[in-house]
């Protein structure tokens, strides 16, 4: 229903004895859709299939993250220094912080031959557009500002202040969201197991060569 374009890549001829790479997956959409909530049942329900591609940030971390598994916490001077060497494949700026998927994070992961999962924001969206990641990029939405407000409030991390930045990131993200070719699907997150189910259903064929190629 809310598939917007094909997102099967085409099956190009292997040389023999090559093994394809699983597709990699792009999740964005606005601070509080859910898509950490999602991407953790995922990766919890589908042992061995996915890897998360941990980011760098230089924001704090919340109670529960951990350094290395959830993101790669660091300063504004490494991360800076990293992005001049040609670390990144691509960063960004996000309510004050900075965001960035380096190189290694996504390799560490392919090496692995599972399905990389990348949770980046919109403007990691354009940037990975312009590599030859060739990943399939979902959009988790919330069905409302309303509900997003709530949700991020209940959630209970954020100050009044970065909340605001979120909520006014998240208006740019819904319109740019809707932009033609920029996402394969969009998922609109009321019902948690109705979205969930969608999100498993995009990713099916992806998952059973992962699973064929494992047995
Ligand atoms: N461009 C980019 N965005 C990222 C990266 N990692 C996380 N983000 C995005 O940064 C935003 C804020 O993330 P976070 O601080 O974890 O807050 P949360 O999304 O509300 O849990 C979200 O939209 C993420 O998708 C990254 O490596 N690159
Ligand atoms: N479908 C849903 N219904 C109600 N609450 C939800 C739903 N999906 C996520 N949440 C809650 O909303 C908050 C934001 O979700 P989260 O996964 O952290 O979003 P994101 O990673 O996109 O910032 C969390 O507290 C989460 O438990």
């Amino acid at each position: 229903r809310f598939l917007t374009s094909d997102c099967r890549s085409p099956s190009l001829p292997l040389r023999a004895g090559a093994m394809s790479r699983p597709r990699p997956v792009v999740l964005s959409g606005p601070s509080g859709a859910g898509k950490s909530t999602l991407l953790k049942r995922l990766m919890k329900e589908h042992e061995g299939v996915f890897g998360f591609s941990v980011s760098h940030t230089t924001r704090s971390p919340r109670p529960g993250e951990e350094d290395g598994k959830d993101y790669h916490f660091t300063s504004r001077e490494a991360m800076r220094e990293g992005i001049d060497k040609g670390d990144f494949i691509e960063n960004a700026e996000f309510s004050g912080n900075m965001y960035g998927t380096s190189k290694a994070a996504v390799e560490d992961v392919q090496s692995r031959n599972l399905i990389c999962i990348l949770d980046v924001d919109i403007q990691g969206v354009r940037r990975i557009k312009e590599t030859d990641l060739n990943p399939i990029f979902i959009s988790i939405q919330p069905p409302s500002m309303e509900t997003l407000e709530k949700r991020l409030r209940d959630r209970q991390t954020e100050t009044e202040e970065s909340l605001q930045k979120r909520l006014e990131a998240a208006r740019i993200d819904m319109e740019l969201s809707q932009e033609p070719g920029m996402f394969d699907v969009v998922i609109i997150n009321d019902d948690l197991e109705r979205a969930y189910e969608e999100l498993k259903e995009i990713l099916d064929e992806e998952i059973k060569k992962v699973q064929e190629a494992k047995s």
